[in-house]
């Protein structure tokens, strides 16, 4: 994508290195958000990365320094199963961070589930999800303004749930779309879409693990986003991938930064 900063690449010396100093700048860049627009937008990430930054943050004493009563929380994707599902992305990141801290439950936009108005129809459960997204958009975006998105990158370079080779990864004007047959279970999902990704201020990829060290090395070195959607994932003012050592460990030279303490 034309017009964008290049990826900044951070390696840190382990996993939970990676979920503290993650939750960290997590803190100064909502911190930062409210005292120069009042509020603040994330939209978050299901997987094993995604939730050990938010049980990092959980157990920060930085918290505190957000006002939760005025972040707005989006998800990049959900799996389609009942609310309260233990494999639900939000029933995950609620117990992770989101039951302890005073959020504005009017403010929680989690995805819609088969239990939700759609029933088993998820394809309008995405389109309605995308409406609410245009509602909350400031007047002519399509999207609210995303401070920071966050993904998690699977070992086969999935984001959200935009698969390899898959049709949600093609697609360029809706901004959800319902997936189904995904090669990762469950195979019914609601993701949002590269064009969704692309409207956040900054993009975070999170890396964490020897099983993603092939995905990382493959999106930074040039892939198309058909073969690694995470190669398609940039933010408008930047683009991090946030990894741990063993992710990092086969990134070309020129693109490994020095290990950060
Ligand atoms: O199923 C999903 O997987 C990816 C990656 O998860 P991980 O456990 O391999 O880190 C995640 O980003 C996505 O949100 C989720 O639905």
């Amino acid at each position: 994508m034309t017009g964008r900063p290049e990826p900044q690449v951070v390696v840190h010396p382990s996993k939970e290195d990676m979920a503290a100093t993650t939750a960290a700048r997590l803190v100064t860049t909502l911190v930062t958000a409210q005292s120069e627009g009042g509020t603040a937008s994330v939209v978050l990430t299901g997987g094993r990365n995604g939730n050990g930054v938010l049980a990092a943050l959980a157990a920060s004493p930085g918290r505190d320094a957000v006002d939760w009563s005025r972040l707005d929380l989006w998800w990049g994707d959900e799996r389609y199963l009942p609310s309260g599902d233990p494999d639900r992305n939000d029933t995950q990141a609620r117990a992770a961070l989101l039951d302890s801290v005073p959020l504005d439950p009017a403010r929680v936009h989690s995805m819609p589930g088969p239990d939700g108005p759609h029933g088993a129809d998820v394809e309008s459960a995405a389109a309605a999800y995308a409406a609410e997204l245009a509602d909350a958009a400031p007047a002519g975006l399509a999207t609210p303004g995303f401070d920071v998105l966050l993904l998690g990158v699977g070992p086969d370079a999935h984001i959200a749930s935009l698969f390899p080779e898959s049709p949600a990864v093609r697609e360029t004007e809706r901004f959800a779309v319902g997936v189904r047959g995904a090669p990762k279970p469950p195979p019914t999902r609601i993701s949002l879409t590269l064009p969704a990704v692309r409207g956040a201020r900054e993009v975070w990829l999170l890396a964490a693990g020897e099983d993603k060290a092939g995905a990382a090395a493959l999106s930074l070195s040039g892939a198309g986003e058909l073969q690694a959607p995470a190669a398609g994932a940039s933010g408008r003012d930047r683009t991090l991938w946030l990894l741990d050592r063993a992710a990092a460990r086969e990134l070309p030279a020129d693109l490994r930064p020095p290990i950060s303490s």
